[in-house]
């Protein structure tokens, strides 16, 4: 669905040349639901509007959803939607017209521009609000409106920028409904985010970018794989012998004692608790508690770049 080939972009201003992308490839395949993400700055808008033909690229080529970017974006435009960061509209217009007008833009009939509003409209929740105009919505409700507006005419690939930028975590987790939602009904999803919990929540595959290059690609799970291993941590009144037992626990290392407690990280945690309790059940070791933490993509982040995407993300 997506093929980009060294997709780059610079911007020269006041003297100076931004490498905003350097040369970026990136597939998708039809049907699956990719995140793209960064952090502030990390060039991840400039390829999602070089890849929906907002911007040309500087070098690079790519097709996307069957049509060449630079020889046809025309068929490009037909076959996607696109839903840009925030809400544009600022026209004092009931939602449901707005968005019905916007269907006889992409060339529907009348009567086919009323049915298929009306569908959307009741798949995103937003029928009780259909008589409202577009800034009394609430957050939420705007950015349904938008996805709305972003596939009115049914494209194959949806490009969302930062979808719940800005929602409260309620609203979010709706809106992430929705948008699996549409996935499981087979359109393709694009999204940029710098949240890794949408990241996780959501994606069948993260591409993660920094400084305009591909730093990492996988599924949430391959790459929090990749980093450094499950964390396990155990209360026991015998610290000193459940440690002894630990080190012996195949691929344990980082092994620390700190009181009661004995934390060590494995290559699987979920695999290897079974053997580790058994271990130290024939040692007479009893415990209090026993944790295991998977990393989260906040870790593979920091592992990649040396930086915490959290923090940058709230810079
Ligand atoms: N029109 C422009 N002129 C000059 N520099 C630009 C322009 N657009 C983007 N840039 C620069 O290119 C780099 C990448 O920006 P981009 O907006 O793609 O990042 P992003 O990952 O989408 O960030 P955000 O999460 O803040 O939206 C940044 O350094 C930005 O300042």
């Amino acid at each position: 669905m997506i093929k980009a080939r060294d997709l780059a972009r610079q911007f020269r201003t006041r003297g100076h040349t931004v490498d905003a992308v350097q040369g970026v490839d990136i597939d998708v395949e039809p049907g699956e639901l990719v995140g793209f993400l960064g952090p502030n700055g990390a060039g991840k808008s400039t390829t999602l509007r070089m890849l929906t033909t907002l911007l040309r690229p500087t070098a690079g080529k790519a097709v996307v959803a069957g049509c060449d970017l630079l020889a046809d974006p025309a068929g490009v435009r037909e076959r996607i939607g696109y839903v840009a960061q925030g809400h544009g509209a600022g026209v004092e217009q009931k939602v449901f017209q707005e968005a019905e007008s916007q269907a006889r833009f992409y060339g529907l009939s009348a009567a086919a521009a009323r049915r298929r509003t009306g569908e959307l409209f009741e798949q995103l929740a937003l029928t009780e609000v259909a008589n409202r105009i577009a800034s009394r919505l609430s957050g939420g409700q705007q950015r349904r409106l938008d996805i709305v507006m972003g596939i009115l005419h049914e494209p194959q690939l949806l490009f969302l920028d930062e979808p719940s930028a800005g929602l409260d975590p309620q609203s979010r987790s709706n809106l992430w409904e929705h948008i699996r939602a549409l996935h499981r009904s087979g359109t393709t999803v694009f999204l940029t985010t710098h949240y890794l919990d949408e990241a996780d929540a959501l994606c069948d595959r993260i591409l993660v970018i920094d400084h305009g290059k591909i730093v990492a690609e996988g599924t949430p799970d391959a790459l929090k794989s990749q980093v450094s291993g499950d964390l396990v941590q155990f209360e026991t009144d015998v610290p000193a012998v459940a440690a002894e037992v630990a080190a012996k626990v195949e691929g344990a290392r980082e092994l620390q004692t700190d009181g009661n407690t004995v934390r060590f990280r494995v290559p699987r945690g979920d695999t290897q608790l079974p053997g580790l309790l058994r271990a130290l059940d024939h040692a007479d070791v009893s415990l209090m508690s026993v944790q295991v933490h998977r990393p989260t993509l906040d870790d593979v982040f920091l592992t990649m770049t040396g930086r915490s995407l959290r923090e940058e993300s709230h810079a």
